[in-house]
């Protein structure tokens, strides 16, 4: 199966020169998506992960379907005010625009083995302020699993001693 046929490009959104991937004809597509999750889920398997944790809010379509199937759990990244309990939160800068992340305290055991799933990886921002949260935390991160990868933007620069995995790279 060719993933690329289920991502359609847009150009310039949501800003001038942004080439947007649009996943949502993937996920329309149950083989496609089953098949994307299911790879994602061998490398989640190989990492020994024990807990998968997504940035909202397209981490959560990817990483929710990868913990139900190993019947581990899931723990959400999410944007300021949205959680409603004592939280950890870092700021970084995205392909457009900038962010701050935050996760529960609770949300992740000292010594855990953590898989971080997200669909994209850009600039590396979001996935490096989703470890610096999990490793404040205690966690391991044992990998940063991805759809796609925009392989122009370098976002491996900020993953030089973790696992990366991407089911396809533009
Ligand atoms: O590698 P980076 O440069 O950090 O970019 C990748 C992130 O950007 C997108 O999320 P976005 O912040 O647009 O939020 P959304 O998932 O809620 O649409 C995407 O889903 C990744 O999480
Ligand atoms: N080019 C892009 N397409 C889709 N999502 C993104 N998130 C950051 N950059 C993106």
């Amino acid at each position: 199966m060719n993933l690329k046929d289920y991502v359609a490009n847009v150009p310039n959104f949501p800003k001038e020169g942004i080439q947007f991937k649009d996943i949502t004809p993937l996920m329309a597509d149950g083989e496609a998506y089953n098949f994307a999750t299911s790879q994602m889920v061998e490398f989640a398997k190989a990492q020994n992960a024990e807990l998968i944790v997504g940035p909202e809010a397209r981490g959560f379509i990817f990483g929710c379907p990868v913990a139900n199937e190993l019947k581990i759990g899931f723990a959400p990244v999410r944007k300021p005010g949205k959680l409603p309990r004592e939280t950890v939160s870092f700021n970084y800068d995205l392909e457009y625009g900038s962010n701050t992340l935050c996760m529960h305290k609770d949300a992740v055991k000292p010594g855990q083995r953590v898989l971080i799933v997200d669909d994209l990886l850009a600039t590396g921002g979001t996935v490096e302020a989703t470890i610096k949260i999990i490793e404040e935390l205690g966690g391991i991160v044992v990998g940063c699993a991805f759809l796609i990868e925009l392989v122009d933007l370098d976002g491996r620069k900020h993953l030089g001693n973790y696992d990366v995995f991407s089911l396809m790279q533009y």
